[in-house]
């Protein structure tokens, strides 16, 4: 089939000859590359579709653009999605930006919100065995900001909020946050249900992005500010009315993202003049991304910003709420700490609203991964994750970083060679700083051992499969070895799906037949170690001649004293086999692996 593609073209020079010869190839419809020029299509053919096509090209007008043969390269046809609903974010631009040049040098205060902004979003809200469940675990993974919930919306917020006070469940190190609208009565109602605690935050919001200014709220802008400031003067006054519990005030103005800076500075800073904050006092001042919407260095610009001009910095903590639409939370986190942020709330694993709150866990790791003390204890991170997905009833991807079941895992051949020749290195030079490949960190530092890192499938290579015949198996098998046994397993397991260590040392043993070499007992009568000369007395009957061409006697190791093996390389004309042998002594594993050698040649030269 033939389809004409009229085309305008923008060349220094008539390629008509290549391209055509391009389409024939079958490269793909776009596929322009070599031409160096920039195709506009008429028709309407999808890529899909002309795949199947050989192309007669007519080109037409010839000037080259380098910009327009990118832009038609990547996509040279509409996707036909609706673009013209959205639009782009505005930059802020901030060009004596500071924070590009700084490296992160110690943790943020933390605040878990999983309580709160975590369980809101759950289809099944936590019950109390699941809230207890939840709380325990970020006291002992060393959370000294815990926010307990949203006391007046449900009653099953506030009966969590009175139950850890009644119960005296809050360290001496910890102090919890709750949370409130600006509504006068509620946030009376709020602080009363913190009664009784030692200390606590009480974090009064209210929304002012554009968009909920006129949708939601229906109020000017000076309106937004007077709600946050009847909040701010609500909150003031009830700071000191509980005896023996000690408020630490806390405002955001949620939807920060997607509110002008400088009206989200001119609220923070009204609310900031009213509670005329001392150093001492840590007023906490949040800018939530409540909505993620456009990338991590944008939202780095206006926290610098911000932290540049905010009043009374030295006597607030600057937090971030990030959420994740987007996907990029951790970074926008990282970058604003970078650009001036002090303390982070988010969640463990990232649930909440939507996609999520910025995942603790996984800054808190990159943290530890870059040698900085996380100041959490992610000692045992499978557990965190068990009591998360138990109290969230929702699973943590097995991708999910630094604790996703497949995350200190390798299937590909290149990269379990890499980890496994890296971790001998790492034992050899007795390093005391961690550095393999593809493992960024030490799994047995949060809780993993190194039986999962290298799984065998149909990807895999010798590498891998050497690796876990020595780490489970204590088989040091020559590489040449590694070679033959690893096209055995490929061949056996075609059929697809992963081969376990176990499964590998059946194969190993049906193959080499080490069981039946191996049976303990007194050394063969006979035993010699001229190996050339016992290979021959095997091989000579069946009329055929053999040479050894390799040696390698492993002794026998700590935990198995008494076991020798010898692998043996043999060879008849152009046929290569190895042979194994297990015995009691030098010479009998010897024996056993010319036996095995022997056997094994045969097989081959008389299949
Ligand atoms: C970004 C965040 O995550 S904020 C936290 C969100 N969390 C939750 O919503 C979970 C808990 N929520 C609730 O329990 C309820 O929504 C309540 C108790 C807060 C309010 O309940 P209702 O009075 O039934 O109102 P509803 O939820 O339908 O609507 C919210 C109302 O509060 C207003 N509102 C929303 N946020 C705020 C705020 N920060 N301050 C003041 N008013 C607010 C809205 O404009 C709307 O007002 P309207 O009643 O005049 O239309
Ligand atoms: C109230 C704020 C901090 C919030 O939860 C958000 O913006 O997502």
């Amino acid at each position: 089939m033939t389809a004409t593609v009229p085309m305008v073209f923008s060349m220094e020079k008539d390629l008509s000859g290549r391209l055509e010869k391009s389409g024939a190839g079958g490269q793909g419809a776009y596929d322009f590359g070599h031409i160096g020029g920039a195709g506009r299509h008429s028709g309407k053919c999808a890529a899909r579709e002309m795949r199947s096509f050989s192309w007669r090209v007519t080109l037409v007008d010839v000037t080259y653009s380098p910009r327009n043969y990118l832009a038609e390269r990547i996509q040279p046809l509409p996707s036909g999605m609706p673009v013209h609903k959205y639009r782009g974010y505005r930059p802020f631009r901030l060009p004596d930006r500071l924070w590009p040049d700084r490296v992160a040098e110690r943790a943020p205060l933390w605040c878990s919100v999983d309580l709160r902004d975590g369980n809101q979003a759950l289809m099944d809200p936590m019950d109390p065995e699941r809230k207890r469940a939840m709380y325990e675990l970020l006291v002992k993974l060393g959370f000294k900001e815990i926010e307990l919930g949203f006391p007046m919306a449900s009653r099953s917020d506030l009966e969590f909020t009175r139950d850890v006070i009644e119960r005296d469940a809050i360290p001496d190190d910890v102090t919890i946050q709750v949370m409130s609208p600006i509504r006068e009565g509620m946030i009376e109602d709020t602080v009363k249900a913190i009664e009784g605690a030692p200390r606590a935050i009480v974090q009064i919001f209210n929304p002012t992005s554009v968009t909920q200014r006129n949708a939601v709220f229906r109020m000017s802008r000076a309106e937004v500010k007077a709600l946050a400031l009847r909040g701010a003067e609500t909150a003031l006054k009830l700071r000191d009315s509980l005896p023996g519990t000690e408020i630490y005030l806390q405002y955001g103005t949620e939807s920060f993202t997607q509110t002008e800076p400088e009206f989200a500075l001119e609220v923070h800073n009204a609310v900031l003049d009213l509670w005329r904050p001392e150093p001492d006092e840590q007023v906490r001042v949040v800018l939530p991304a409540s909505v993620e919407c456009y990338p991590p260095h944008e939202f780095a610009d206006r926290i610098e910003w911000m932290s540049r001009h905010l009043a009374y910095r030295d006597a607030i903590t600057l937090t971030l709420h990030t959420h994740n639409d987007r996907g990029s939370a951790v970074a926008a986190t990282e970058l604003a700490l970078l650009a001036g942020a002090d303390r982070v709330e988010g969640t463990l694993f990232g649930n909440g609203e939507r996609a999520g709150n910025v995942c603790l866990i996984t800054l808190a790791m990159n943290l530890l991964s870059q040698g900085i003390d996380p100041k959490l204890d992610l000692s045992d991170l499978d557990e965190a994750r068990r009591v998360t997905e138990h109290c969230n009833r929702m699973p943590v991807s097995p991708r999910h970083p630094w604790v996703g079941d497949y995350v200190y895992t390798s299937f590909a051949g290149s990269h379990q060679d890499a980890i496994s020749k890296g971790l001998q290195a790492l034992e050899e030079n007795k390093a005391t700083v961690w550095d393999v490949p593809y493992l960024p960190i030490d799994p047995r530092d949060v809780g993993r051992d190194y039986q999962a890192l290298i799984r065998i499938n149909s990807q895999s290579g010798k590498g891998g499969i050497a690796h876990l015949m020595r780490t489970e198996h204590g088989f040091e098998l020559p590489r040449r070895l590694q070679i033959e046994f690893a096209s055995v397993v490929q061949e056996r397991s075609e059929s697809g799906g992963e081969v376990n260590a176990a499964q590998l040392l059946d194969w190993f043993t049906d193959e080499y037949r080490v069981d039946e070499t191996a049976a303990p007992g007194t050394p063969t009568a006979g035993e010699r170690t001229d190996t050339g000369a016992m290979l021959h007395a095997l091989l000579h009957p069946h009329g055929k001649e053999g040479v050894v061409r390799e040696t390698h006697v492993q002794s026998p190791s700590e935990t198995d004293s008494a076991r020798w093996i010898t692998y043996l390389e043999t060879a008849t004309g152009s046929t290569t086999r190895w042979g194994v042998g297990i015995g009691g002594s030098k010479e009998q594993s010897l024996e056993r692996s010319v036996r095995c050698a022997a056997r094994r040649l045969l097989k081959a030269v008389t299949a």
